[in-house]
């Protein structure tokens, strides 16, 4: 693997190179996403860039072949600052679509210096044995007065938090936002007060030489987070060979028999299943029924919504961007701009639900945006 230098303007230099962005620094969540998405080898270069915007600008220029963000976590739900980005409210990423997705296990620990109070040869045996015996015994921390982590983070530790809030003798635990987990490990390992701490994953300490204070403390033990590959729309629509989640690696999809009873609707499903896409649409407010409208669209062509997210649009107060993530595939790609007419079809692609969904959605909505399809890779 080959580690890039963190500039978003660094695109692939060699040919048959592939750049991968992802919110570094190193050992983030995303980067683990982008080690699992893209196995290292000689030809990828994981490039760490400072923010999640930073990503979706890198891939918007082309100045890397693939992008890394957060979607959506298992404990608290979608990641608002990937939506926005989405959303593209001052069209910054017009040409940013999804192109696969990734899961990974979200194990958080608390990483900082330990308490000198405590510390000794003999206390950290006994701090040892007092946190085995009792986890809820915080009296080894009582030394923290800062936390750092990523927003996203918090509330997928809340039990753990309160636990150490109530067993602090200061008054408040300050919590600081930071850009990135790894980021948050960053600051504390720099902190001469020695009195912070970071929430991250063990990959984060070892790389920032932290000692794990505590392991494990998200709320939920399954914490899972699911990750999008982005690429510029005009770019090959498939991940490379070597992705263990390409469409050439993943198994091929069978040919079902067609009943008598399959409708050409089914039929097309069936081509498709496996897959997602995700749209955005904006719709009419003040007509009543407008959303249901556009919901119906989907039902009309027999396809399974998975998600529906919405994020204010910024055309005025509580007017939204509505995302639906359905099953099945966009066919057609080619041609002019969503939302104002439908587009020219790829080559040799019949039109399928998806194809046909859009079509009906453009006469619906105020405007659209096709954001990617993507064989799916659900952790079950
Ligand atoms: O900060 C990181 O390590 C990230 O990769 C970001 C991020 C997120 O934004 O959701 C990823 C996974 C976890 O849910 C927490 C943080």
């Amino acid at each position: 693997m080959t580690e890039g230098d963190g500039d978003p303007r660094r695109g692939p230099d060699k040919e048959g190179e592939v750049v991968v962005a992802y919110l570094g620094p190193r050992a983030t969540y995303s980067h683990q996403a982008a080690l699992s998405l893209f196995p290292p080898s000689p030809t990828i270069v994981h490039k760490p860039v400072p923010t999640i915007p930073s990503v979706f600008s890198a891939v918007q220029s082309g100045a890397v072949n693939y992008g890394i963000v957060p979607f959506e976590n298992s404990t608290n739900g979608s990641v608002v600052f990937t939506l926005d980005l989405f959303a593209d409210r001052e069209r910054r990423n017009p040409d940013v679509v999804v192109c696969g997705e990734g899961y990974v296990r979200v194990r958080h620990c608390l990483v900082g210096h330990p308490n000198p109070a405590t510390t000794t040869e003999r206390t950290e045996n006994v701090n040892e044995e007092r946190k085995q015996h009792n986890p809820a015994d915080l009296s080894d921390l009582a030394h923290i007065t800062t936390l750092y982590t990523h927003p996203q983070v918090w509330t997928q530790c809340t039990r753990f938090l309160s636990l150490l809030s109530s067993s602090s003798t200061s008054e408040t635990i300050d919590r600081i936002d930071t850009s990135s987990t790894s980021r948050a490990a960053e600051l504390v390992a720099h902190d001469p007060s020695r009195c912070s701490a970071a929430i991250c994953n063990a990959l984060a300490a070892q790389t920032f030489g932290l000692p794990i204070l505590r392991q494990d403390i998200q709320d939920d033990e399954g914490n899972e987070t699911r990750f999008f590959v982005l690429r510029r729309r005009d770019a090959p629509a498939s991940l490379p060979a070597s992705s263990p989640y390409s469409a050439s690696t993943s198994s091929q999809i069978p040919t079902q028999p067609q009943t008598q009873s399959q409708t050409q609707e089914e039929e097309d499903d069936d081509d498709d299943k496996d897959w997602k896409t995700l749209v955005s649409f904006t719709i009419e407010h003040h007509h009543p029924g407008s959303l249901a409208q556009c919901l119906a669209v989907f039902e009309r062509h027999a396809i399974n919504l998975t998600s529906i997210n919405t994020r204010p649009s910024g055309e005025g107060r509580w007017n939204y961007v509505f995302f639906v993530e359905c099953w099945g595939r966009r066919r057609r790609t080619r041609g002019g701009e969503e939302g104002a007419g439908l587009e020219g079809g790829g080559k040799g692609e019949e039109e399928g639900p998806v194809d046909r969904a859009l079509r009906e959605l453009d006469g619906m909505c105020r405007g659209w945006r096709w954001l990617g399809s993507w064989r799916s890779n659900a952790s079950g």
